[in-house]
């Protein structure tokens, strides 16, 4: 078992902030994390990583209580950059890890041409840009080659070449055996990086697999709608027909390529097909609409 979070309950003052939290994992995967501001994410990566204690409720790491020392060696957690000390170089920050995680320092050169950020490894963090302390803070994370990674929007300032090399080594790592979970509003990028989203919700999650959303819809809109229905139900095909007289259709019950031959084949014109991909911001958009309109 990877992780095992059992009605984890956790509250600020009288505030509950995570209201019974369940988490399975049994095989390494990516699941991003993903709720409104304020939703209760970084509260629950803390509480599983042991910086914040919880309320009710257990979390088991790897077959550990996650309060096991060994778990240090064994999980990482990338946090937002006020970790970092404007003082120190990045290397200096590299060094610190290398120590405390007993790794040789030859792994610093290793992931820092892996993270591309060799050219500032000796340059102190006070004058590095929003992106290079990402950069920083991933190669810190990754030194370790850790079993479960946690993170907390770890896109934040990246421009789209660094977002793309961070897909890839999160993509690597998950092949070689890591767990990753993952927090972000970047919906673009989790939609290309995992099918497996936690929304979280009024301090609950809901889990859902994109597999099923991102099923391409199309909308037909042909000439004689009435006409085209009536063929349709006689043919038993399934489809949604909506006010503006358009048909909807889904890829995975009718082809597309079916419905054009069967329309066409009985004389009906198609004049216009709307193609839609669902994905995690419209799922997002249903879920908190209210909040994501305002
Ligand atoms: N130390 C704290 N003391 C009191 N309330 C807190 C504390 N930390 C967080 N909160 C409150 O708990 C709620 C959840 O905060 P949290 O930071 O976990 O949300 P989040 O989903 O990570 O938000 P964001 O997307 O903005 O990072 C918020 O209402 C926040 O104000």
């Amino acid at each position: 078992m990877i992780v095992q979070v059992k009605s984890l309950k956790k509250r600020y003052k009288k505030d509950w902030v995570l209201k019974g939290i369940d988490i399975t994992i049994e095989e390494p995967q990516i699941i991003a994390l993903v709720g409104p501001n304020g939703s209760g994410k970084t509260t629950l990566l803390n509480c599983m990583t042991n910086l914040l204690s919880f309320n009710e409720g257990s979390v088991e790491i790897l077959g550990k209580a996650n309060t096991a020392p060994s778990l240090f060696y064994e999980i990482s957690y990338l946090q937002d950059n006020r970790i970092l000390y404007g003082n120190l170089t990045a290397y200096d920050h590299l060094k610190f890890i290398c120590r405390v995680q007993k790794l040789p320092f030859s792994r610093i050169q290793e992931v820092a041409e892996r993270v591309g950020m060799t050219s500032y490894l000796k340059r102190r963090v006070r004058n590095f840009s929003l992106g290079m302390k990402q950069h920083l803070l991933l190669a810190m994370v990754i030194l370790n080659k850790p079993k479960l990674l946690l993170m907390d929007e770890p896109l934040n300032g990246l421009d789209p070449t660094s977002a793309i090399n961070m897909r890839n080594i999160l993509l690597e790592l998950y092949k070689e055996g890591t767990t990753i979970i993952i927090s972000s509003h970047n919906l673009d990028e989790i939609d290309r990086l995992t099918n497996t989203i936690y929304f979280m919700k009024d301090g609950a999650l809901l889990k859902e697999s994109l597999k099923e959303l991102t099923v391409i819809h199309y909308e037909l809109t042909v000439s004689d709608t009435e006409k085209a229905k009536g063929i349709l139900e006689e043919e038993g095909l399934p489809f949604t027909s909506n006010d503006q007289g358009q048909l909807g259709f889904k890829e995975t019950d009718v082809p597309l390529q079916t419905i054009i031959g069967l329309l066409y084949g009985n004389g009906i014109e198609i004049n216009h097909i709307d193609n839609q991909k669902a994905g995690a911001e419209k799922r997002y958009r249903e879920l908190f609409e209210e909040r994501a309109t305002v």
